[in-house]
């Protein structure tokens, strides 16, 4: 069999740059795809932290002109991953996050911004590069929505491309005005093209001209196609359902291993779970809490926003102490939510203990340390921080929807007796329905014997990214043939 190969083409890449799970996945999927014999390779911005981290490289397109200034793209390696960077510092030179400056308003070029990286993309994708011609393409969220729409209407030979959904609430919508600067004929927007509620819709552009459409759950596949998930693209995707499909994201076990990683104070093992109490008194400690064996540590690690659904655990607060549980937060954004937490910890000291940033070490330290981790997610494509959690032996309590559903199994005295029972699930999405999830899960605790085996049920579950990576190889492949044939 000889190496199939991709072009992935993202927004942001772990551990070179990061908002979310996006950045996870495009990130760990090269490696499990090399074990498939697919070899990928990456187009990502030449944003300063991936400029800064680019090893040995080699010019191999040069442009004069790119939407307002000269740009290259470097063929090199970074954090073992092989990319395509689009240096053009005109676009991609800056402060902030990708998608927003330090104060945190969008870029207002942004449409130019992921525009130049999908048409760059799909010049590599037609043989720009002849050292690297792919088979398939494989674009992900709306910021690379466009690749699709510039290879169909080039009109010369492409190859089969995949999109994948990883949030279906970001869509990028842009002006009509806008158009004439997006390299597209006029004919594109319309319906049957880039043309969105009157606006242009990077994601359903790459809805309507993708060969493959996936998301990240099988649960989320079909909530999707319907009016209170499609978030307005139900009609679009129920008529190309026959190319809809859901895979489940997983999580990268190197970087998550409980046995090794350097970022816990200690480690421990399924069959030697000692040092987690060491990580557990650890956490206590930095987030100010009384280090009581008895109380349940509940764990928090998220955007803070109105998609996970910790408004929930706001108003649970009262709820969580009175059943001697502790709580420690870390997460940004929203800021009433933030305003709350800090409110909550101020007033609990000793109980509720709150970090508002972003801090990769903290999160595997909460992952390390915490009883139960919390998401109580209103809608959730796949979630990454349960699957860390069941690796870390941290209980997962988690609203029943998209790849919460999917990944986790309720846990009642019996199931955690067949070694399924790995964590909490509620439904639906309430106050009283996550105050009772809470409840139980008080229960499950308060008997160790139990509570032992829940956590070795968890820690057994096969959280890698060993039989999706098998997943996605069989559609690119299939892909490539039905486009040969
Ligand atoms: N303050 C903080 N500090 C440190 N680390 C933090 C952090 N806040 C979040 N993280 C980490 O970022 C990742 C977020 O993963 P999620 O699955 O929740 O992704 P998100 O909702 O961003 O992405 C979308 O894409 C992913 C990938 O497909 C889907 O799983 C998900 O459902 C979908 O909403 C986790 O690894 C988490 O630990």
């Amino acid at each position: 069999m000889s190496a199939l190969k991709v072009l992935s083409v993202v927004s942001e890449l772990y551990p070179l740059i990061k908002t979310g799970g996006l950045a996870d996945v495009a990130g760990a999927l090269p490696g499990a795809l090399a074990a498939h014999e697919v070899e990928v390779r990456t187009v990502v911005p030449g944003y300063p932290s991936v400029m800064a981290a680019l090893e040995i490289a080699s010019t191999v397109v040069a442009i004069e002109e790119l939407w307002g200034g000269p740009a290259r793209v470097l063929a090199g390696k970074a954090a073992g991953l092989e990319l395509f960077v689009v240096d053009a510092p005109h676009l991609y030179a800056r402060p902030g996050s990708p998608y927003q400056a330090p104060g945190g308003a969008d870029w207002q070029d942004n449409a130019v911004r992921f525009a130049a990286l999908s048409w760059i993309a799909a010049q590599i994708a037609m043989g720009a590069v002849p050292a690297f011609v792919p088979d398939v393409v494989h674009t992900h969220d709306w910021q690379t929505g466009l690749v699709a729409a510039y290879l169909t209407y080039d009109g010369r030979r492409r190859p089969g491309v995949v999109t994948t959904i990883h949030n279906i609430a970001f869509q990028g919508r842009f002006p009509a005005s806008l158009m004439p600067m997006m390299g597209l004929p006029s004919y594109a927007f319309g319906m049957e093209g880039i043309e969105y509620y009157g606006g242009i819709g990077f994601l359903k552009a790459s809805l309507r001209f993708a060969d493959r459409i996936t998301t990240v759950s099988p649960t989320y596949a079909d909530e999707i196609l319907t009016p209170e998930n499609g978030m307005g693209l139900e009609g679009l995707l129920n008529s190309r359902r026959a190319v809809v499909s859901g895979i489940l994201n997983g999580i990268d076990d190197t970087v998550w291993n409980p046995a090794t990683d350097p970022l816990l104070p200690a480690h421990y093992t399924v069959s030697s779970p000692l040092g987690r109490r060491l990580v557990r008194t650890e956490l206590c400690r930095r987030f100010g809490l009384v280090d009581d064996p008895k109380a349940i540590v509940f764990g928090v690690v998220s955007r803070l926003s109105w998609q996970k659904g910790l408004d929930l655990v706001l108003a649970g607060m009262d709820k969580i102490l009175a059943l001697g549980g502790q709580l420690v937060l870390l997460g940004s954004g929203d800021a009433d939510l933030t305003a709350g937490f800090q409110r909550a910890a101020s007033t609990n000291p000793g109980r509720i203990g709150c970090t508002i940033g972003y801090d990769e070490s903290l999160a595997h330290l909460i992952q390390g340390g915490s009883d139960v981790i919390l998401v109580p997610s209103r809608f959730e494509p796949c979630g990454l921080t349960q699957l860390c959690a069941l690796r870390y032996g941290a209980i997962p309590l988690v609203s029943r929807v998209g790849g919460l559903a999917d990944t986790i199994i309720e846990a009642n005295e019996m199931a955690i007796d067949a070694g399924t029972g790995t964590g909490v699930v509620f439904s639906p999405l309430s106050q009283e329905q996550f105050e009772g999830a809470l409840t139980r899960v008080a229960r499950l605790h308060a008997d160790p014997t139990l509570w032992r085996r829940l956590m070795r049920n968890a820690m057994k579950t096969d959280v890698s990214w060993s039989r999706s990576a098998g997943r996605y190889a069989d559609l690119y492949r299939g892909l490539v043939v039905e486009r040969g044939a």
